[in-house]
């Protein structure tokens, strides 16, 4: 698929999609400018008093949405089986006269009778036009082509309502000279509606291409809309998918919420508007603006603070939309209510789009459908609710004044009812942030701040370009005990930094506290791996062997393994480190190197050759384990901590991490089994694990993920499931089985077809033969495309990975050599261990500067954390040689230390 703006500028040349989308954008600013002029009206009308007004402006808006909510499938069939042109053609037509009358006739009952009857006629428009789509363009544009739709679909809005600020402020012009224009001051912009319908119409009229549609396309269209439920059935059905997940309830919840307090400002905002002696233009102007701020935030708002947790920022957004939205019913000043409307769409935008991410990325694949059709027919039913009985609200409370010293302020229904559902908002805001809260041991004040400081710093990184020495974070002061690595809170560990990040799924660096960049290796292997985390007993094991059986049945080769214990020697130091009759000889630092020892042999010895064969590595702890006992439970700094870990590992590190977040008592009582020396541990000190690791996941945000350890076994599962999608690379078994599946599914289909042919007539099935062939050609050369994308991709990353294993043996090589030749020269062990390693020149590698040799490759050096840079990464990544043998490289590499002996003695540190 071609999503880029190439992808759009593509589909745009198509002449026959270009006019099909110019009608759309015709289409959809009638419909906006409609419901301006349409409410604008209802308002003129209604006259009398204060309630009646409102009720006209609901009024319009539940007649809008009642012909989708009632008639939607019935709609949808008979749009099926007609033909598409002509029924866009008459839906426009139709509209183009409704809208014409509605002035002609001037009563409000026709109003609402029209624009009901205009409402159905959309309600056949729009399935034509998107089945359309389709016929006009091939499939590799059809996502550029359905990305431009939406954009007019929506984009339009704003200018609807510029258009119709235009035409009020026009008509109240000509009102000076035409009394026609005084008395009816919404008629111009009906007409101009009327005009928008009637060139959509034309313009479709002429797109002869569009296909009328075939016998056997009318039995298929017949068979899929049988399907078709009703919006208030797939509602209630919907409530027996909610017990999913309290974090999918969130989303739901807050969605809702968020659509009802929505709601009760379009529905209001009208009088709202009069109330403050705002007329039409100024209702433009607001409505406008809210649109802008929506676009805004759909386009931008989900960038907003990188590092804070999506489920923490979605309830919070909600929370302060509702803030927002009471000042905005309580300041009663035109220009704030705009600026308020603004920040209103910019957060309702952000919590759209990141509740619909959450939904589509954490509801498992077979639900998601469902849990789709259910929260748009909630929010419609929600809509019809709200707008029915916010006017009424708005009329029972009436004006109020409200005496305050100096001065006494007076709020309509409209302000008194937008405030109430301001606090509605914030409420819905809280409870959604609550029952989604991954980590509600850490303070969202922290996180917030954490989150403002990573991004502050981001940016600046990026106006900085590319880190310099100038970008250096300087020298640190040191990691307080048990703060993290880049969890960038707590106790002042980054002071002095310029560049606080944390690394992404993709990223290689991550930046410790006032450090420089501690490199991760490329990603140079084709399997995935995984690591779970979490306190003592909080079912990791348990959770991870589902993980293996589900991953195995999807043809997975999977290797699970732990830590502590992976290896032979693994097992013999495990037996040491947690016997309990060790409690009191083992130190914090020498328990630390048990475990390091331990990871390094289990890197070397499974881990790596698994991920290089393919397959998906599952590990019960790793190097987060020991950040977080070692580091925050013992106190040890971690940036030691991780060094010591990325040198044992080479800056391996999970694609993705799960955590089992649990607090220690609950884990303890789950235990059945005598406490080891680590579980003897005070629970003070797994209370430290625990934060610890919630520190770890806020850094990484986008690496681990978050686990309530407190729910029931198999909905755990479900959501780990549903989490991984997508970020697990396939297995070979898995893509021919693809292939294998796809190749099935035709062969039915061509049979199913020859079934059909059998009933037509001899032309209809030349026809249909030929749409068919020309359907499945497009098919397989989308598929040999795709198949040739992840060949090739495969490739590239086997190479990679044959290059690494070459370079690590020539490095080896290097080693032994350097050792034969005598090489003695060492720095000194007890180097600064927080002092800046060198900066990485590109995310996958670090080449050593000539003007820093490489000193000599001797297992005590490599503990060093200031020869980290020079030996650990060896250049041999930054270009690959990939058939290379090692030996051959061994007169060159004689040379090129002996080059390094003479720059050394040239340094003047001669050994
Ligand atoms: N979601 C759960 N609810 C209740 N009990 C659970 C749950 N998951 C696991 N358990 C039980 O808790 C105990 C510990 O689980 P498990 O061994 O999976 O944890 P663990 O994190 O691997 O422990 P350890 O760190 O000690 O290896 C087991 O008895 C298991 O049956
Ligand atoms: C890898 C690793 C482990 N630990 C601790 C954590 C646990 O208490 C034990 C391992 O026991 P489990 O039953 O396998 O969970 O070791 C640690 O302190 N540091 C580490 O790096």
């Amino acid at each position: 698929m071609e999503s880029s703006p190439v992808g759009i500028r593509d589909v745009l040349a198509i002449p026959d999609f270009r006019r099909l989308w110019t009608a759309l954008s015709l289409s959809s600013l009638g419909d906006w400018l409609g419901l301006l002029a349409q409410s604008s009206l209802a308002v003129s009308l209604a006259g009398g008093g204060y309630a009646s007004r409102s009720y006209a402006v609901a009024g319009v808006f539940v007649v809008r949405l009642i012909p989708a909510v009632l008639f939607g499938p019935i709609a949808g069939v008979a749009a099926d089986r007609l033909d598409r042109r002509w029924t866009m053609v008459t839906g426009d037509s139709a509209r183009c006269l409704l809208f014409i009358s509605i002035p002609l006739m001037g009563t409000l009952w026709w109003l609402f009778a029209a624009t009901f009857l205009i409402e159905i006629a959309a309600m056949f428009w729009i399935p034509a036009k998107e089945a359309t789509v389709p016929n006009l363009v091939p499939p590799r544009l059809l996502e550029p082509a359905n990305q431009i739709s939406l954009l007019t679909a929506y984009g339009t809005a704003p200018i609807a309502a510029g258009v119709f600020t235009v035409l009020a402020l026009i008509t109240k012009a000509l009102a000076h000279q035409w009394t026609f224009f005084t008395a009816q001051p919404v008629d111009l912009a009906l007409y101009f509606d009327a005009l928008t319908f009637l060139f959509s119409a034309l313009t479709i009229a002429r797109l002869k291409s569009i296909p009328a549609r075939s016998a056997m396309e009318r039995a298929a269209a017949r068979r899929h809309t049988e399907d078709h439920r009703s919006p208030l059935r797939t509602l209630l059905e919907g409530w027996r998918y909610l017990g999913i997940d309290k974090r999918i309830r969130g989303v739901i919840i807050g969605t809702a919420g968020a659509f009802a307090a929505g709601g009760a400002v379009v529905g209001l905002a009208r009088t709202y508007v009069g109330d403050l002696h705002g007329g039409q233009a100024a209702y433009g102007v607001l409505f406008g603006t809210v649109f802008l701020g929506l676009a805004a935030g759909m386009f931008s708002g989900s960038r907003m603070l990188p590092g804070m947790a999506r489920e923490r920022l979605f309830g919070s957004v909600i929370f302060a939309a509702g803030v927002v939205l009471c000042l905005f019913a309580l300041v009663p000043v035109l220009l704030i209510s705009v600026v308020c409307a603004l920040v209103i769409g910019f957060l309702g935008g952000t919590a759209w789009i990141i509740g619909q991410t959450m939904l589509g990325r954490e509801v498992a694949d077979e639900l998601r459908g469902r849990t789709f059709a259910f929260v748009q027919s909630l929010i419609r039913v929600i809509l019809v609710l709200i707008l029915a009985v916010a006017p009424a609200v708005a009329g029972v409370f009436g004006a109020h004044t409200l005496p305050l010293p100096g001065a006494a302020v007076t709020y309509g229904g409209a302000a008194i009812t937008l405030f109430g559902a301001g606090l509605l908002a914030a409420g819905v805001g809280w409870v959604a942030y609550r029952m989604m809260d991954d980590v509600p041991g850490k303070s969202l004040r922290n996180e917030l701040k954490a989150a403002l400081k990573r991004s502050t710093a981001a940016t600046s990184t990026r106006a900085g370009g590319a880190a310099g020495p100038g970008a250096d974070p300087g020298p640190t002061t040191g990691a307080a005990p048990g703060s993290m690595p880049g969890a960038g809170t707590g106790t002042g560990t980054q002071a002095g930094t310029g560049a606080v990040t944390s690394a992404s799924s993709t990223g290689n660096v991550a930046l410790l506290p006032g450090s420089g960049a501690i490199e991760r290796t490329a990603h140079t292997y084709t399997g995935t791996f995984l690591s779970f985390e979490g306190g003592d007993g909080s079912g990791k094991s348990t959770q991870l062997n589902l993980l293996a059986d589900w991953l195995r049945g999807r043809g997975h080769e999977v290797v699970v393994t732990r830590e502590p214990g992976g290896t032979p020697l693994g097992t013999k130091l495990r037996a040491i480190v947690l016997d309990a009759h060790n409690a009191d000889v083992i130190s914090p630092r020498a328990e630390a190197l048990i475990y390091a020892a331990d990871r390094a042999d289990h890197v070397e010895r499974v881990i790596r050759p698994a991920l290089e064969r393919g397959a998906v590595v599952i590990t019960d702890r790793y190097v987060d384990s020991s950040l977080a006992y070692q580091g925050a439970g013992r106190a040890l700094s971690a940036r030691e901590v991780e060094l010591l870990s990325h040198w044992a590992t080479q800056g391996l590190m999970p694609d993705v991490t799960v955590l089992m977040d649990l607090d220690p008592i609950e884990a303890a009582r789950r235990r059945k089994t005598p406490a080891d020396r680590l579980e003897l541990e005070s629970v003070e000190f797994h209370r430290r694990v625990r934060n610890g690791y919630l520190e770890l996941a806020a850094a990484e945000p986008e690496r681990f993920i978050v686990i309530d350890a407190r729910e029931p076994v198999e909905q755990i599962a479900g959501r780990i499931r549903a989490r991984l999608e997508g970020r697990i690379h396939l297995s070979r078994q898995q893509r021919t089985e693809e292939a294998e599946r796809r190749e099935e599914e035709r062969r039915k289909a061509a049979e199913q077809r020859a079934v059909q042919m059998a009933e037509l007539s001899d032309a209809e099935r030349r026809r249909a033969e030929a749409e068919a062939e020309q359907r499945d050609q497009a098919q397989r050369e989308q598929e040999a495309r795709e198949a040739a994308r992840q060949e090739h991709r495969r490739r590239l990353e086997e190479d990679a990975a044959r290059a690494e294993r070459a370079a690590r043996e020539r490095a080896q090589n290097n080693a032994d050599l350097a050792t034969r030749l005598g090489q003695t020269e060492r720095p000194s062990i007890t180097s600064e261990p927080t002092a800046t390693p060198p900066r990485a020149t590109t995310p996958t590698h670090t080449t050593a500067p000539p003007a820093q040799p490489p000193a000599s490759p001797n297992a005590e050096d490599i503990a060093t954390p200031s020869t980290r840079g020079e030996w650990e990464v060896p250049d041999y990544v930054a270009e690959p040689e990939l058939d290379e043998e090692p030996e051959q490289d061994a007169m060159a590499l004689a040379d090129e230390l002996f080059g390094v002996r003479q720059q050394t003695r040239h340094g003047g540190e001669d050994a």
